[in-house]
């Protein structure tokens, strides 16, 4: 084995990308290509760590290194401190068996059997059969799917099919799962069911998770860190709770619009200006975070402002298991009532955010 095996850098990093530049060749039409560039991150230990970004970003790109489907054109990719790029055939074979991988399309044979497919990786692995039933049953059992063993994939639902592929992926006992766009496929209640199966396996196993996702509603209730990618380059990264309440890049902000509760309504978006004229009202957007998602705030800022207070848009939700509430109110744009309003915020700790101002 060539592989340079190094200790882990910290106890508490699973993966670490070190400086990963990845070009691809130009191949016919298309030229040359760098789909990443020069990444730096760290994913915890134990984390649930989300990768998000638009199509094309590199989101895919960036997983596959971690399995040494590709290599970095530069820069290290480390998992346990072991440097996939450095890794022979036998070396890589080691890899994968410690890191497991779910996908879109469940990638499950259609020959052969729910259990057939789980068994797969051990079979490959030279697992003896009564080790293999040893292993196989309880994981039938962990996903909820025991009584479905000898049926095939093409009668499994997809949520059902995703299960299996979870199983699979376990089957080596891995200590890192990457999944790839996992629940795209899946219609939003059997999405939450898997979400809360990667949830419980992350808690129960120990299991770091690194997913890949265009849904921000699978970031939300997922993960626990989450770094952005545009262009190849991670713009944003941090704790899920933290980037989602104060987006600071452009990208990380457009891609959190399409959450429920963010967007105004069209008709006030349409009117709204940058200064006020006299009668206008303002629209204000409020975020409410831990204790004060809770707190009876509306019915307190109506007497204080002592004017008529609309509600536009709103939304009380959990975002990596904290509350948060962001609320897009209207009043009158007066100095003195700014000024009420202002104190209010400021009394009860409340971020504000003036989006503009409407007739
Ligand atoms: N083998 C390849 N050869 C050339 N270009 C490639 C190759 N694989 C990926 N790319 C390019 O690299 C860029 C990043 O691709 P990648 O699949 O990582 O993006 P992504 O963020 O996962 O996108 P999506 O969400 O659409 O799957 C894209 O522009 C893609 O066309």
């Amino acid at each position: 084995m060539t592989a340079t095996v190094a200790k882990p850098l910290s106890d508490d990093v699973s993966v670490a990308f070190k400086g990963v530049s990845k070009r691809f060749a130009a191949s016919g039409e298309s030229g040359a290509f760098t789909a990443l560039n020069n990444v730096d991150l760290n994913v915890g230990r134990g984390s649930i760590t989300g990768i998000i970004g638009r199509s094309g970003a590199g989101k895919s790109t960036l997983i596959r290194l971690v399995n040494g489907l590709e290599k970095p054109s530069s820069g290290k990719v480390l998992v346990d401190g072991v440097d996939v790029g450095g890794l022979d055939e036998a070396g890589l074979r080691n890899l994968r068996r410690s890191v497991g991988m779910i996908f879109q399309h469940f990638n499950l044979l259609s020959s052969r059997t729910v259990f057939g497919n789980v068994a797969l990786p051990l079979e490959i692995a030279g697992v003896d059969r009564r080790a293999i039933e040893a292993r196989v049953r309880p994981l039938l059992d962990l996903v909820g799917l025991a009584d479905k063993h000898a049926r095939y994939p093409a009668e499994l639902s997809g949520g059902q099919k995703q299960r299996i592929g979870i199983a699979r992926a376990l089957a080596t006992e891995p200590k890192l799962l990457l999944s790839d766009e996992a629940t795209s496929a899946l219609d939003p209640e059997t999405t939450q069911s898997i979400l809360e199966l990667l949830k419980r396996i992350n808690a129960e196993l120990g299991l770091t998770v690194l997913l890949i996702t265009h849904e921000m509603e699978v970031v939300k209730a997922v993960t626990s860190d989450v770094a952005v990618i545009d262009r190849g380059e991670i713009v944003e990264r941090g704790h899920t709770f933290d980037v989602f309440t104060h987006p600071k890049h452009e990208t990380t902000r457009a891609l959190l619009s399409g959450l429920p509760g963010s967007k105004l309504p069209d008709a006030v978006a349409r009117g709204l200006k940058p200064a006020p004229s006299a009668g206008d009202r303002a629209v204000v957007r409020l975020t409410f975070f831990g204790a004060t998602a809770e707190r009876p705030l509306i019915s307190q800022l109506i007497k204080s402002v002592g004017a008529e207070v609309n509600i536009i848009a709103g939304t009380i939700d959990e975002i990596g298991g904290k509350p948060y509430g962001s609320l897009v109110v209207a009043y009158a744009a007066d100095a003195e009532t700014l000024g009420r309003a202002e104190r209010f915020f400021t009394e009860n700790g409340l971020v504000t955010e003036v989006l503009g101002y409407v007739a």
